[in-house]
């Protein structure tokens, strides 16, 4: 059955147990779900096959950043394994990201979504500063994403409060994956960009990731069926 909302909820779990009672819970039409580096490192590639079992369109948020090669294989084997999007980080550049696209356009009937991260929704403009980075999140987000869209890429990840922006200068159809959402009244924890669901599809995210908001919560089920009613889903 095909997902009919843009919720996306992140599995961040120290246990493959723990992710699949999770899993249960969940209903596939009613979100998809995503696999992040504390899973998959504890799990392997064995939560994936558990994960499409129970009928789940996976986001592997991996966040590949190596060299084109190292990468582009990477992908590529994501890919075989039939997640439904994968992402690396445009700051790995041009070459790294059209290696990437290149690829898994190579594969044959492959449909999995390459996206590049841009600037991570945990961090502000004192982040960048420290990296050596002279610029806002907005003007930085904008020039990866820029790249990462001539390099082949099929969206971005990014924070909802840069979605509009993105969306009138890149398109409707580039994709904007939002992790960073925040229900009202929900612990902002290490998130810097946030927004709520609602706003982050007024302003054009195509995509919404939430993990804690959900997965912490006494009433899982109760806070997505919630979102997903805000949504109109
Ligand atoms: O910029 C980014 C990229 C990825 N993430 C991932 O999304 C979830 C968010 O979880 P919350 O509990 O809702 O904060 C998490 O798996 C991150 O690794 C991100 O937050 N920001």
């Amino acid at each position: 059955m095909s997902c009919q909302s843009p919720i996306v909820v992140a599995l961040d779990f120290p246990t493959m147990a723990q992710s699949i009672d999770m899993a249960k819970r969940l209903d596939p039409s009613q979100c998809r779900v995503k696999v992040g580096k504390e899973l998959f490192t504890t799990a392997g590639p064995a939560i994936l096959d558990e994960l499409h079992e129970l009928g789940f369109e996976i986001f592997l948020d991996l966040k590949f950043h190596d060299i084109p090669n190292t990468v582009a294989k990477a992908v590529s084997v994501a890919a075989k394994s039939g997640v439904w999007m994968v992402n690396v980080h445009a700051s790995g550049g041009r070459r790294m990201m059209e290696t990437s696209a290149n690829a898994l356009q190579a594969l044959p009937d492959q449909n999995t979504l390459l996206i590049a991260v841009t600037v991570l929704t945990s961090m502000d403009q004192s982040d960048l500063i420290e990296i050596g980075i002279d610029l806002t999140p907005e003007q930085q987000v904008r020039r990866l994403a820029t790249l990462a869209k001539s390099s082949g890429m099929d969206g971005v990840v990014c924070s909802a409060q840069e979605s509009s922006m993105l969306s009138s200068e890149l398109g409707k159809d580039f994709v904007l994956v939002t992790p960073g959402i925040r229900p009202v009244g929900s612990d902002q924890g290490d998130q810097k960009r946030i927004m709520t669901p609602a706003q982050a599809m007024a302003a054009g995210s195509h995509y919404l990731v939430m993990g804690r908001p959900i997965t912490q919560a006494t009433d899982p089920i109760g806070v997505l069926t919630q979102a997903n009613i805000d949504l109109g889903v």
